[in-house]
C-alpha cells in the first residue's frame, strides 16, 4: 500500500507588535500541528513582528547573524519534529541600509534549507486613500528560490508578488511543485483578487499552493484580509481560514492562531499537469508580436 499522504499545516494569525508574543504564538500553533501529524506548518509574512511603525520597530530589526529570531524557530522545529516556512521577518540586509522580508525554510532537523528575500515592493496607493511604500524601507531582493520538502520541490513568494506571474514561470521552470505565498493582505484589495489570484497561480503552474495569511485587526492599528488558502493543482481550494479573528484583548497578548491541516497527494500534480499539458502547447506555440 502506498504511504499515507503528508500534511500541511497553514497557520493563520494575527501578529501583533511584541516579538516574543508572536513567536509564542507560532509555538503553541506547531505544537497544535505536530500533534495533529502534520510534516511541515507554513506562517503568514510577518509572523514574527508586524508593525508599520519604522522608529518603533527599529530596535527589533537587526542583521540576520545578529538575530536571534531564526536561531528559536529553528529550536522549535526541531523541537516539535517538523518543518517550517517561517512566512517572513524584517531583518537588516546584510550592508545594514535597508530592511529585507525574508522567508526561511526550516528542516525538522533545525537546518535552514532556504532564504527569500521578497521581490516586488507594495508601493500603492488605493482608492480608499489607504497607502503603502513598502520601498521606503525596504530593499527587494532578486532571488527565484525553490528547495526540496518533504511535500514536494517548494518555490518561494510573498504577498505582492503573487501578482506576477512570470515569477511563479521561473519557479516552476527550476522544479517547483509547491509554491508558498505567505501574505499580510490588505481588506479591499483580498476582497477583489486574493481568491483569483491564487487559485489562477495554482491553475497555471500545476502546483500545490499554500497561502498562510495574516488576519484581523492588528495591535499597529492595521486589518489584513485573513482566508489563509491552500490550493491544488487543479485549482480546487482546500482549505480556507475565513476572516480574522479580533485583536488580542491586552496588547502583548498573543491572538489565537488558527491551524488548518491539508493533505498533499503529490500525485496530483502530475495528474493535472498530464490532464492540461501547458509546457507542451507552450512549446508548439508560435506567438506573431
Ligand atoms: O510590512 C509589513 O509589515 C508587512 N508587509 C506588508 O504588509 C506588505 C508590504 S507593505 N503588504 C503587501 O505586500 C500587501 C499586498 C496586497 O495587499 C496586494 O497586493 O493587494
Amino acid at each position: 500500500m502506498a504511504a499515507p499522504a503528508p500534511i500541511a499545516a497553514l497557520v493563520q494569525m494575527t501578529s501583533s507588535i511584541d516579538p516574543d508574543a508572536n513567536l509564542a504564538a507560532m509555538d503553541a500553533a506547531l505544537a497544535e500541528a505536530a500533534a495533529a501529524g502534520a510534516a511541515m506548518a507554513f506562517f503568514p509574512e510577518m509572523s514574527v513582528l508586524l508593525d508599520r511603525d519604522r522608529a518603533r520597530s527599529a530596535p527589533h530589526i537587526v542583521r540576520e547573524a545578529d538575530s536571534v529570531w531564526p536561531g528559536r524557530l529553528q529550536t522549535m522545529a526541531q523541537r516539535h519534529g517538523l518543518w517550517l516556512h517561517t512566512g517572513s521577518m524584517p531583518l537588516l540586509s546584510d550592508d545594514g541600509e535597508r530592511r529585507v522580508n525574508r522567508s526561511h525554510v526550516i528542516a525538522a532537523d533545525g537546518s535552514i534549507r532556504a532564504r527569500y528575500d521578497k521581490i516586488h515592493m507594495f508601493d500603492v496607493t488605493l482608492p480608499s486613500g489607504e497607502s503603502w511604500r513598502e520601498s521606503a524601507a525596504f530593499a527587494g531582493g532578486d532571488a527565484v528560490v525553490v528547495t526540496d520538502t518533504p511535500l514536494g520541490r517548494l518555490g518561494l513568494s510573498i504577498c505582492y508578488d503573487l501578482r506576477f506571474p512570470e515569477l511563479y514561470r521561473a519557479l516552476v521552470d527550476a522544479g517547483a511543485t509547491l509554491l508558498a505565498v505567505p501574505a499580510a493582505f490588505t481588506v479591499p484589495t483580498g476582497r477583489a483578487h486574493w481568491h483569483i489570484l491564487l487559485r489562477a497561480r495554482a491553475i497555471e503552474t500545476g502546483c500545490f499552493l499554500f497561502a498562510a495569511a495574516q488576519a484581523g485587526a492588528h495591535a499597529d492599528g492595521r486589518t489584513t484580509y485573513g482566508h489563509s488558502l491552500a490550493v491544488d493543482p487543479w485549482g480546487d481550494i482546500l482549505s480556507d481560514g475565513g476572516p480574522g479573528v479580533d485583536a488580542p484583548a491586552m496588547e502583548g497578548d498573543a491572538a489565537p492562531s488558527r491551524v488548518a491541516l491539508v493533505s498533499v497527494d503529490a500525485s496530483a500534480v502530475e495528474t493535472a499537469r498530464q490532464a492540461i499539458p501547458l509546457a507542451e502547447s507552450r512549446a508548439l506555440r508560435r506567438l506573431k508580436i
